[in-house]
């Protein structure tokens, strides 16, 4: 049974932050890309840039690309035009900024190559660095070393650090360049509607807030699930895995999202305060490593599409026994959401997509007696991709009033109109943190699940199988509850 509760109106993604309908126009800006030749910048921030550029005709953006790579004004304007033409991203300020944007070569360890990139933007910059992180360090090495230009500002991509001292190591290193409100630590799922909107379904509903907390909600599931595999990453992705991939970073900030307390406004240090606040309470389910769960693909086939083995996969090196499939159970310890297990999964070359947040209600605390067939607990589910929200409850079903049926009141909801590297970017050309990560979360991510890395480096956990195609492995429990074990 479907009830469309209420479709938005089509607008704006974005909630928060300085570019709200009615405030001023952009300034212009200059957008750096350090490693501009590489994947990253050709398929998500440029055109990200381009669908930001088609939605704001009056934004003056300058786009510098700089890389190692040779290439000429004219090859590097042609990869800008793809990128763009790839999302559609027409209009004024996609041609303003395709006309001006150059190229230059530049090696961003040297110091010389640095004050050179500098010197050609006409406005203070924001500095992307789509780079490898052992080079954005030595680049920020170099930069501290420069005066910079007042504004400037810095872009950086996960994995942020490789653990908790090495996060810590590179926010005092960025500290010495810039303030921290002038540094974003990108996390494009911040960027992402359905992830933005959490705020408004949380804090602007009489209903649903005060059903958030361990008196109604018995579990909580984070799941993103992707029929995507390897997709010529290995060297990226095997010495990373599912677990700091997408749970250590991604899953661990929407979950902050999901359970933070009310902020007082919607403004940068308002909302990473709260979400500090979240992440600072969390902590592996009974403080056990052991209720983890890391497995990796076998051959298979994912919507018709064939696959080798993870451990055959091209740049895979086996002996790292990288998982592709991780689970983690955490618990946030305040007064809200003690007791609630909140259950974080992620991996490729699945069945299906299934990307997710599903809050499970307790039963009422009397069901009268002659309801039949009460099996399932209402659910809050969120679709993060597709966006889309519903909740599920239980009513009566045709005939017979007494047995119980499901029905669903479904939000269709705008995805809105940027992106998430459009919203992403827009943040950071803007000057608005809202949607980067702060230094002290970076850290706490790695400080959640440090004892589960070194649990499965430890071998205490096993390295299970699951045939590329399928739901993962079919020993595995289903869910948050069935995962987590009694608490001491
Ligand atoms: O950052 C990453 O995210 C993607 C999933 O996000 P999506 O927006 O592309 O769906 C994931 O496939 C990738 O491994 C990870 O590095």
């Amino acid at each position: 049974m479907f009830f469309y509760l209420a479709e938005t109106q089509p607008g704006r993604g974005r909630v928060v932050g300085p570019s709200i309908q009615g405030m001023p126009d952009p300034r212009p800006s200059t957008l750096l890309i350090l490693g501009a030749s590489g994947d990253l910048a050709a398929r998500l921030l440029m055109p990200g840039l381009g669908m930001l550029l088609a939605h704001e005709p009056k934004r003056r953006v300058q786009l510098i690309g700089s890389g190692v790579e040779d290439l000429t004004d004219a090859e590097w304007k042609k990869r800008v035009k793809s990128s763009f033409d790839s999302e559609g991203a027409k209009g004024p300020a996609v041609t303003a900024t395709l006309k001006n944007t150059k190229y230059i070569k530049a090696d961003v360890t040297a110091k010389a190559d640095l004050e050179g990139l500098l010197a050609a933007c006409d406005n203070p910059p924001a500095l992307y660095f789509a780079l490898p992180p052992a080079i954005t360090e030595k680049a920020c090495a170099q930069l501290a070393k420069i005066e910079l230009p007042d504004k400037t500002s810095l872009a950086l991509e996960k994995p942020f650090g490789t653990d908790e001292r090495s996060a810590k190591r590179l926010n005092t290193l960025l500290l010495t360049i810039v303030p921290e409100s002038r540094i974003h630590r990108v996390d494009h799922f911040l960027g992402r509607s359905t992830v933005l909107n959490l705020l408004g379904l949380r804090f602007a509903n009489r209903l649903i807030e005060p059903m958030l907390s361990n008196r109604d909600v018995e579990s909580i599931e984070i799941v993103y699930d992707e029929q995507l595999a390897l997709e010529n990453r290995a060297r990226y992705y095997d010495h990373a895995g599912a677990l700091v991939d997408m749970i250590q970073s991604h899953l661990l900030q929407v979950m902050a999202v999901l359970v933070m307390e009310a902020p007082a406004t919607l403004r940068a240090e308002d909302v990473r305060d709260q979400k500090q606040l979240a992440l600072r309470a969390t902590h592996l389910w009974n403080d056990d490593p052991s209720t983890s769960r890391r497995a990796r693909y076998s051959a298979g086939s994912v919507a018709g599409r064939k696959l080798p083995a993870y451990k055959n996969e091209d740049g895979v090196d086996p002996a790292l026994g990288t998982e592709t499939l991780a689970e983690v159970v955490v618990e946030v310890r305040n007064m809200r959401w003690a007791g609630v297990p909140i259950l974080m999964r992620s991996g490729k070359a699945l069945a299906s997509h299934r990307r997710e947040i599903i809050v499970t209600f307790k039963a009422p605390s009397h069901v009268p007696p002659e309801f039949k067939t009460l099996k399932t607990a209402d659910r809050l589910r969120i679709c993060i991709a597709p966006d889309e929200m519903s909740l599920e409850l239980n009513v009566n079903g045709p005939g017979d009033p007494y047995v119980i049926d499901r029905a669903t009141l479904k939000a269709d909801f705008n995805p809105g109109d940027l992106p998430a590297y459009g919203e992403v970017l827009q943040g950071i050309l803007d000057g608005d943190a809202t949607l980067s990560v702060r230094g002290d979360a970076a850290v706490e991510g790695w400080r959640i699940v440090a004892p589960v890395l070194k649990a499965w480096k430890s071998g205490t956990v096993p390295l299970d199988e699951y045939p590329a195609g399928s739901n993962g492995p079919k020993s595995w429990p289903t869910g948050a509850a069935e995962a987590t074990p009694a608490k001491r």
